[in-house]
């Protein structure tokens, strides 16, 4: 399958006198080259910040994500750099050099300091920011700007992010207000839990994302996800009878989710709002055949901003507001380890990896899903239109 290729020219902003603009190469959703252009202008521009005096600025490149950073994509020093330097905002750059790079990163936070971080990445790494982040009584506040620069960029597409360049346009004229993140948290029977703020999922999408990072799947390209499916489909055991907020259903597709968006183009939960704190269960019956199924999931592609999704005993579609369980109605005897894979914000986990010791046939099959009102010694905000 070829990716789409795109070359576009944006508007960046103005400064003084001259207007910024800048052009770039796309493969898929990967960014392979940025050039900075200047234009000089007569008007000349004045500029309102939003970053206090007494609020740190901080550019977090997490290098690995998307494509990767060269020469010719590397965002910050293309575009950024000049921009910044040009507005005589000081700030701190941060480049990852390693796995564990953002989670020394959040931990090295001072909880009394306030802090505008752009992050320059995909979910992932912000996932492993919020994860990371000290605990405690909240005193600083972060406010981050996501400018999506990784494969999947749900959160930023979600908040109507389309490019880094959106997000930084958006930032240097002032467009974005902080708006409050909504968090939520899986905890497990051990007691283990994971701060989640995309998707928390069972069956057929977690088994996707699992299988994918098979290496017969993960060399292949962006057809692996069409070929994994097809195997999916074919030959998992995708019947997980699952209670969820009192509701019990025999379930293929399970998940949560909090954004609509979990790719640019792929809005499978059209009614979500990232900014608001509700999640809905998705979920699409064992009963469908396969072909159903997956005619289901792609509809994602079609749906609209804000649309309704026809539901039937089928097609659950459901708003959910305050804390609740989800039981799995089967246990490790009868059932393959693939119905106990979970998938939170594209990590992959197993359920049978947070069991509290047991005794022989001993199972834990409950998860809390707990809405989080206040989380980490910072208040956290995203810069948001
Ligand atoms: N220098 C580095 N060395 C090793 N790992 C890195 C380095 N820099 C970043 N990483 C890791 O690479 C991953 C990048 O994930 P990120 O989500 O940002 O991009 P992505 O996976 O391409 O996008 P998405 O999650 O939106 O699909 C993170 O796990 C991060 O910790």
């Amino acid at each position: 399958m070829n990716e789409d290729v795109s070359e576009t020219r944006q508007f960046l902003t103005k400064v003084g006198d001259e207007e910024f603009y800048v052009r770039n190469h796309k493969v898929g959703s990967k960014y392979t080259f940025f050039d900075l252009q200047r234009i000089p202008t007569k008007v000349i521009a004045k500029k309102m910040f939003i970053v206090s005096n007494d609020t740190k600025l901080i550019v977090l490149d997490s290098v690995k994500s998307g494509a990767g950073r060269t020469e010719r994509n590397d965002f910050y020093k293309i575009v950024m750099k000049p921009l910044l330097d040009k507005l005589a905002l000081s700030h701190d750059l941060i480049k990852t050099t390693s796995h564990d790079s953002i989670s020394a990163f959040a931990k090295s936070l001072d909880p009394q300091q306030s802090y505008a971080i752009l992050v320059i990445s995909g979910d992932t790494t912000i996932s492993e920011f919020f994860n990371s982040l000290p605990q405690g009584p909240p005193r600083g506040q972060i406010c981050l700007l996501p400018l999506p620069m990784g494969t999947g960029n749900a959160w930023a597409s979600s908040l109507g992010l389309d490019s880094p360049v959106t997000a930084f346009h958006n930032f240097l004229d002032g467009r974005c207000k902080p708006k409050r993140i909504p968090l939520y948290k899986a905890i497990f029977p051990n007691g283990f839990s994971i701060v989640f703020f995309i998707i928390f999922s069972l069956g057929f999408h977690a088994n996707l994302l699992h299988a994918c990072e098979e290496p017969k799947y993960a060399k292949m390209g962006v057809e692996r996800f069409q070929v994994a499916a097809k195997d999916i489909l074919e030959k998992y055991d995708l019947d997980l009878s699952i209670t969820a907020a009192g509701i019990t259903k025999s379930y293929a597709y399970f998940a949560i989710i909090n954004t609509p968006n979990l790719e640019a183009a792929y809005k499978p939960s059209p009614l979500s709002n990232a900014l608001e704190q509700e999640l809905r269960l998705l979920g699409y019956s064992s009963a469908l055949t396969g072909s159903d199924l997956w005619e289901k999931i792609m509809q994602g592609y079609n749906n609209k901003a804000k649309q309704m999704l026809p539901t039937n005993d089928d097609v659950i579609y459901k708003s959910m507001k305050k804390d609740f369980e989800v039981i799995l109605n089967y246990s490790p005897e009868n059932s393959p380890r693939s119905k106990f894979e979970i998938c939170c914000d594209g990590i992959v986990h197993n359920l049978l990896d947070f069991e509290p010791p047991t005794k022989p046939g001993e199972f834990y099959n409950n998860i809390h899903i707990q809405f989080l009102h206040q989380y980490s010694c910072f208040t956290l905000q995203v810069y948001s239109t």
